[in-house]
């Protein structure tokens, strides 16, 4: 049997430093500003726009919470940006994906401010982590990293196998395990004979979005499994991309889903809003 990787124990561990820096900050006269903006109605999207300011508040953050109906023009939402982009309260801003259809993501993640780009989509804060000088990591693959840290997985040398190749997950995380140097293998749709690869990894990362994609006995015995899958199955059962009972007969650590990478996605999202206040606090950006 596995060991599993607690993200909500770890991610209530750095809540907890967290929230100690922002006091120090704050005695300062520097109140850490996140502002989540969402455009829609996306179910989803709500529960995890409300779980970030809620988080803000339990640290003693600012937060300011935009909501825009699903019919907001590219302009609109540019216009917001552009106020926030301005607004010395607020230190990162977090526009929720996904956006509807009429609004191009990439104009928008663009017109963010590099320096308050606390979700780490900005292409220039994605160069800064492809040249090894990461400046604001995306979150959740921040959150893969810090969870694989404190379970005591060194990378160095080892065979990591990611599976999916998004922006936010897939290959984020491919560069952080490579700048810990690992040798990484990104899989995807048109890759052949996934099983095969996966079998190989001693450290296997699964983003690709699809229940159970991942079977257990794919899983080398003794391998670390990372699932980044969230999966809703009807109203109530969430579940990762990897067959978890199954893998957990395998792994010697595996993260649940729930309560494996989704908290620690959040608690990245407060650690870079605490560094952006700090950086605007020095001048330092
Ligand atoms: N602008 C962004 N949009 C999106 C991001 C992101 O990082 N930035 N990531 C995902 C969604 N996401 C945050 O926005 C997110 C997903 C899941 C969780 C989480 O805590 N999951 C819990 C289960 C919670 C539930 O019941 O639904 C868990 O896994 O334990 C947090 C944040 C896409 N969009
Ligand atoms: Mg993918």
């Amino acid at each position: 049997m596995s060991t599993i990787i607690d993200g909500k124990a770890i991610a209530a561990k750095l809540r907890a430093e967290i929230a100690t820096e922002v006091k120090i900050l704050k005695e300062k006269g520097i109140i850490p500003g996140l502002a989540t903006v969402l455009v829609g109605e996306d179910p989803a999207s709500e529960v995890y726009v409300r779980m970030k300011g809620n988080a803000c508040q339990e640290l003693g953050m600012h937060s300011v919470k935009h909501t825009l109906p699903a019919t907001t023009t590219e302009a609109e939402l540019l216009a917001l940006v552009a106020r926030l982009n301005s607004d010395p309260t607020i230190h990162g801003i977090l526009v929720q994906l996904p956006l509807p259809k009429q609004i191009n993501s990439d104009t928008i993640l663009e017109a963010i401010s590099p320096v308050k780009d606390v979700d780490g989509f900005h292409p220039y804060n994605v160069g800064r982590l492809m040249v090894g000088k990461p400046t604001f990591q995306p979150c959740t693959p921040y959150g893969v990293m810090v969870m694989l840290r404190e379970a005591g997985v060194d990378l160095a040398g080892k065979e990591v196998v990611v599976v999916g190749r998004s922006n936010i997950v897939g290959k984020p995380v491919a560069l952080m395990c490579l700048q810990q140097h690992a040798t990484v293998t990104i899989c995807h749709s048109k890759t052949r004979d996934l099983p095969a690869k996966v079998k190989g990894a001693d450290v296997v990362i699964a983003a690709v979005g699809v229940p159970e994609m991942i079977k257990g006995e794919w899983i080398k015995e003794g391998a670390v499994v990372i699932d980044v899958g969230v999966n809703r199955i009807g109203e109530k059962k969430l579940v990762g991309d990897v067959e978890f009972a199954a893998a957990s007969q395998r792994a010697s650590a595996i993260t649940p889903v729930p309560g494996g990478v989704g908290p620690m996605t959040i608690t990245m999202l407060l650690y870079n809003t605490l560094e952006a206040a700090k950086k605007a606090g020095t001048g330092d950006r």
